[in-house]
């Protein structure tokens, strides 16, 4: 599988001298092309190398290239975005707002993703006055509208309901499956992941593992190993613990040494 999005070095400072918050600490990895995941908890750097990709803030060291190209050089109509607090007007019609995007992209998928993302009762409505789960649908589709190669999505399961969720799931993966859209979720829950090609896991604005192709279909869960408490899977619980003062003794990705065993396996296999 071919690389999507290679991050080296990348670092980003906020703040000077006492209060400054080093919320990217030379970051290196390599996301593949399919659907991959960011995934860290509250705090620990998603965000920041987000908009350092949409181009919204600039890294103070460190290259990020997508499909081989130096960002700079990476034309953002390419690229969609869909932030976790988004900043758009309360206004704007749903499905004529989708249908701007598309025709600036190119190419008006409207009815597409009307249908993809369940947006067909909310098509007349205004942004303003959608539900949560609604809002969260339309933001998706709105990074999807007129096919960019690639879809950034923050958080794109955040207040939702699980019939929302599953939908949303869905329509991500026929977009990606039908148009070959590479789709990075950017998340801080590790559950219910469907098909996965890569992922980065960030603890502290620092990469703690990046498992690609056959290592991530191995990987099934983070843990956290605190003093009096092991959490699996629930980064939300260990961000909790961390915010009233536990520090975990460990963290690690469970599956990742037998991933690389099963590898050693198979390659002196062959
Ligand atoms: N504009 C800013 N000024 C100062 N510090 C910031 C700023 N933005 C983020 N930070 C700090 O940088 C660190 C990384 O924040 P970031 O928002 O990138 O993490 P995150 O993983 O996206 O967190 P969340 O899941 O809560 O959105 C945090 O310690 C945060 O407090």
């Amino acid at each position: 599988m071919r690389q999507l999005l290679e991050v080296s070095d990348l670092s980003k400072t906020y703040g000077r001298e006492k209060s400054a918050v080093k919320a990217l600490d030379s970051v290196t990895f390599t996301l593949t092309e399919g659907i991959s995941y960011i995934l860290g908890p509250n705090g620990s750097g998603k965000s920041t190398l987000i908009k350092i990709i949409a181009k919204l803030i600039r890294s103070d060291s460190g290259e990020v290239r997508i499909e081989g190209k130096p960002l700079p050089e990476y034309p953002l109509q390419k690229a969609g975005f869909a932030f976790e607090r988004p900043v758009l007007h309360p206004r704007l019609k749903v499905g004529e707002y989708l249908m701007e995007v598309a025709e600036y992209r190119g190419e008006d998928n409207t009815e597409d993703l009307i249908e993809l993302f369940g947006l067909e009762s909310v098509r007349k409505r205004r942004f303003g006055e959608l539900s949560m789960g609604y809002k969260r649908r339309f933001l998706v589709a709105v990074a999807f509208a007129g096919y960019p190669r690639v879809v950034f999505l923050d958080e794109p399961f955040s207040n939702v309901d699980i019939i929302a969720k599953t939908e949303i799931m869905e329509g991500i993966q026929t977009v990606q499956k039908e148009r070959g859209i590479s789709v990075v979720v950017v998340s801080h829950v590790f559950d219910n992941l469907p098909k996965i090609d890569s992922l980065v896991v960030l603890y502290g604005g620092k990469v703690i593992a990046n498992p690609v192709g056959k290592a991530v279909k191995l990987l099934k869960k983070v843990r956290f190993i605190f003093e009096d408490e092991t959490v699996e899977n629930d980064l939300t619980r260990a961000v909790e613990l961390i915010r009233k003062g536990k520090d975990p003794r460990e963290v690690e990705c469970a599956g990742i040494e037998e991933s690389i065993i099963e590898l050693l396996r198979e390659g002196s296999k062959s």
